[in-house]
């Protein structure tokens, strides 16, 4: 029986047309994948089910009934909860207090508070004591607690944005076996993602937005990733090529990635034997008893693990956010400190987060002034500006992202454009020896991610080496050129992506991951 109707929406902002007659519908017990580029309207779709964002034209029905609702809180009364793609939750709130705010239950004394929270985040689970504060949380579990707290609720319509962006792929297979219980109670879902062997795996039919209307409506058995991304993108796409250790070139010092020509790569080049970086016998007090890495010139090294392997703690001993000790650390052949010993300056590489504050930038900026806000106070000539407008217009260009002007502010943009945008504009100010990315295509569809990889083999062609700490198989296969499972505060095994397919590499680095947890 038919759930949800959606009848001929249409939505736009300002002069962007986003959605433009989408019709579909959900059946009860039915979970219903969304997929489209960054932009494409996914998440201002979803908005629009859960009334969080009013449609321009266009109607709904809810179990046969007209429905229109008036806000969040009005869909989610009348059964159509949302877990938002750039979820915040009050960190001065307890878990308990986040997973029943604004149910019914939300009064209920502490004890019974807890109680009922322990039962829902068992339901999803998250393994954590109701009582601590949200702020003690990582990023990546905010999404599971709002999935608590939909399940708080009587809905029959669950709208999951994005929830498995910053999941392990166990974690990925507990979020499925709660979108599978959902189905079985007759519940429907609306499973938003970037991940499409994942999302293929539960979803029973595809909805593929492309330029602001349905393209595909398919069952899901008669998909599969690569025709997926096809669709997607709206043209044939082939499987991504392993990576190239690109021999990088002699000279460290570059223009921006931002305005400089696009790098040729030749097929399969040997890396670089300098060295840059040289780890012996990592330790962080409770998190990594010894690990050991060797990085050299233009390479990428991939790390993953469990969130209790230690590989967050030895990409922050890196960064110099944690304090620990090594028997040997040399960048460039230089003897560096992790901070607390006098062996040499703190090494302390640059780190880059997905997630990190909105990418520490003012959202209310234009893209322009954001993607040249360093510069902006050392203009000196129209020239030069005009040169730097340009540099911004190709990037914008380059990275696909949907505006229609540079003028745009940057809080407008899509959360996969804003990553895009954001990432590009810290490699091209971050110094090129030595970086930390976390998840560097998180959020990001198949383009896009083509795009960063393209940004990265730039940047080591260029001599920047990189380590790239990641929850996600697929973007470790696509992005590196080793990787280490990290598993007990030790590196396990290090997967040579070498010749193999990156599917291959992907199976190879779960294969391991999983045996090593
Ligand atoms: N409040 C807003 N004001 C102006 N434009 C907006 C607003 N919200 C969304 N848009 C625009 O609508 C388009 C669709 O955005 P939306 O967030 O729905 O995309 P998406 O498919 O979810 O992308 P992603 O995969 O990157 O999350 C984008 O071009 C975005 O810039």
């Amino acid at each position: 029986m038919t759930l949800l109707q959606v009848q001929g929406l249409t939505k736009s902002f300002g002069a962007r047309r986003v959605l433009r007659d989408v019709s579909f519908t959900i059946d009860e017990g039915e979970i219903v994948g969304l997929v489209g580029t960054n932009g494409a309207g996914k998440s201002t779709l979803g908005d629009v089910i859960a009334g969080i964002t009013p449609a321009d034209a266009g109607s709904m029905t809810l179990q046969g009934h007209p429905y229109a609702p008036l806000s969040a809180f009005d869909a989610r009364h009348l059964g159509v909860g949302v877990v938002e793609q750039l979820v915040h939750i009050d960190p001065a709130l307890t878990v308990a207090q986040a997973v029943l705010r604004g149910t019914t239950q939300a009064g209920l004394p502490p004890r019974e508070l807890r109680r009922q929270a322990q039962v829902l985040l068992a339901e999803v689970a998250l393994d954590v004591d109701p009582d601590t504060p949200v702020g003690d949380l990582p990023h990546f579990v905010h999404g599971l607690v709002e999935t608590a707290r939909v399940l708080a609720e009587d809905t029959r319509l669950v709208v999951l944005d994005e929830v498995s962006a910053p999941l392990l792929p166990s974690e990925v297979g507990r979020l499925h076996a709660v979108a599978g219980r959902l189905s079985r109670q007759g519940r429907g879902v609306l499973y938003i993602s970037h991940r499409l062997p994942e999302m293929l795996e539960v979803v029973d039919r595809v909805l593929v937005l492309r330029d602001g209307r349905i393209a595909l409506d398919a069952p899901a058995d008669r998909l599969d990733p690569v025709r997926l991304a096809a669709e997607t993108v709206g043209e044939p796409v082939t499987p991504p090529e392993p990576r190239v250790a690109s021999a990088p070139e002699p000279a460290a010092a570059g223009p921006t990635a931002a305005e400089e020509a696009p790098v040729r790569l030749s097929p399969r080049l040997v890396p670089s034997d300098e060295v840059v970086l040289r780890v012996r016998n990592l330790r962080v007090p409770g998190a990594v008893e010894g690990v050991d890495l060797l990085l050299r010139r233009g390479e990428v090294i991939g790390l993953t693990g469990h969130r209790s392997s230690g590989v967050r703690e030895i990409a922050d001993a890196l960064s110099g956010e944690l304090p620990a000790v090594t028997d040997e650390l040399q960048l460039f052949g230089e003897e560096r400190s992790l901070g607390s010993s006098a062996d040499g300056p703190a090494l302390e590489l640059p780190v880059y987060r997905p997630d990190e504050d909105a990418y520490g930038v003012d959202p209310g900026e234009t893209i322009a002034r954001t993607m040249t806000q360093e510069a902006w106070g050392s203009l000196s000539d129209l020239r030069t500006e005009i040169a730097r407008l340009r540099g911004v217009i190709r990037t914008v260009h380059q990275m696909d992202v949907k505006t229609l002007s540079i003028r745009t502010v940057f809080g407008a943009l899509s959360g996969g454009d804003q990553h895009k945008l954001a990432l590009a504009r810290w490699m091209s100010e971050c110094a090129r020896d030595v970086v930390v990315l976390h998840e560097p295509t998180r959020g990001l569809d198949v383009r896009a991610r083509r795009q960063v990889r393209r940004l990265l083999d730039e940047a080591t062609a260029h001599g920047t080496s990189v380590v790239v700490v990641s929850v996600d198989p697929d973007e470790l296969a696509e992005c590196c050129d080793r990787v280490g499972i990290v598993a007990g505060g030790r590196v396990a095994r290090w997967i040579d992506t070498g010749e193999l397919a990156v599917d291959a590499v992907r199976d190879r680095i779960v294969e391991a991951a999983t045996a090593a947890a």
